[in-house]
C-alpha cells in the first residue's frame, strides 16, 4: 500500500496510539492519555506496550507482565483500548512497522496520531526510517516537565513545513500533521517507581490500586 495518503479536510475516523515500555503503567501515562484523547477528539486512544524497546534495554517486568498491567489500568476507562500487538512480533518493536500494519488493517483514510512525550520525541532521529512515520501517520509531542523540547536539527526542519495550528487539526488528516501539545504534567515516571519498590518504599497514589497489586502479588521490581 502506498505511504502517500490523502490529506484532505473533513471529519473521519480517528485514532491515537500511545506507546511505552510501560515498566510499569503509572498516573503520569494515564493522565496523559486521557489529556491526548481530549486535545484530539479522537474515537479511541490505544496504549502500545512495546515487546522490545529499541533505544533502551531489557525492561524490569516481562512483555506479558506489562501488557497484564496496561490492561488492569485502562479497564474501567472509556476510551482507552490496550494494543498488544507489538508482542507478537519477535523483532524490536519499530514504531514504522506497527504503523504499517495499522495502515494495512484500517485503510488509508482513517486519521491515526502517534503521540510522544518529548524525551522520546527528542530522539526521534534515532528511530527506524522516521521520516516515514509523518507518511503513515499525524505526531503529537505532548511536553515532559523534565524534557524541553530539544529535538534534532534534521527533525526540526522536517517538522517545521508540517506544523499545525491545533491538537484536533491533526484529527482532520490521515497522515503528515505535527503539533507539539503542552498539558498537565505529573511528574511521575517509571524509573522512580522501580526505584522506590527497590528499596521498599510505597509507590501508592503513583499508580492504580490494581497495578501496585500486580506487583505485590508477581513480586515485581524488588532488585
Ligand atoms: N509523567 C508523564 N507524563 C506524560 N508522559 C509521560 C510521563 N511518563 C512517561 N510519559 C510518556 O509515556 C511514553 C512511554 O513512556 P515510558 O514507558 O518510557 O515511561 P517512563 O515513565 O518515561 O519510563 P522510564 O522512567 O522507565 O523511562 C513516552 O512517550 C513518555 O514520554
Ligand atoms: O521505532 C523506533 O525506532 C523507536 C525507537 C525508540 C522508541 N520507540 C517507541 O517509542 C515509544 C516510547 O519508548 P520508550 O523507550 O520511551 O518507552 C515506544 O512505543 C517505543 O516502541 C520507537
Amino acid at each position: 500500500m502506498t505511504e502517500s495518503l490523502a490529506k484532505t479536510a473533513g471529519p473521519r475516523a480517528s485514532l491515537a496510539i500511545f506507546g511505552g515500555t510501560f515498566d510499569p503503567i503509572h498516573h503520569g501515562h494515564l493522565r496523559t492519555a486521557i489529556e491526548i484523547k481530549e486535545a484530539l477528539g479522537v474515537d479511541e486512544l490505544a496504549l502500545l506496550p512495546s515487546h522490545r524497546p529499541p533505544l533502551r534495554g531489557e525492561p524490569g517486568a516481562d512483555s506479558l507482565q506489562r501488557l497484564a498491567m496496561v490492561s488492569a489500568a485502562v479497564a474501567q476507562e472509556p476510551g482507552l483500548v490496550v494494543d498488544g500487538r507489538e508482542l507478537l512480533r519477535e523483532t524490536p518493536s519499530y514504531t514504522v512497522d506497527t504503523l504499517r500494519e495499522l495502515r494495512a488493517e484500517r485503510g488509508s483514510n482513517i486519521s491515526i496520531t502517534v503521540t510522544m512525550g518529548s524525551d522520546a520525541f527528542n530522539k526521534l532521529h534515532r528511530w527506524r526510517d522516521w521520516q516515514a512515520l509523518f507518511s503513515l501517520a499525524n505526531v503529537l509531542v505532548l511536553h515532559r516537565a523534565d524534557y524541553p523540547l530539544g529535538m534534532d536539527v534534521q527533525v526540526a526542519e522536517f517538522v517545521a513545513g508540517r506544523r499545525l495550528g491545533s491538537a484536533s487539526a491533526l484529527t482532520a488528516r490521515s497522515a503528515g500533521g505535527f503539533y507539539d501539545l503542552g498539558l498537565i504534567q505529573l511528574p511521575i515516571s517509571a524509573t522512580d517507581i522501580r526505584r522506590r519498590l527497590a528499596s521498599g518504599r510505597s509507590i501508592r497514589y503513583l499508580v492504580p490500586d490494581v497495578v501496585a497489586d500486580y506487583i505485590a502479588e508477581h513480586g515485581l521490581y524488588t532488585q
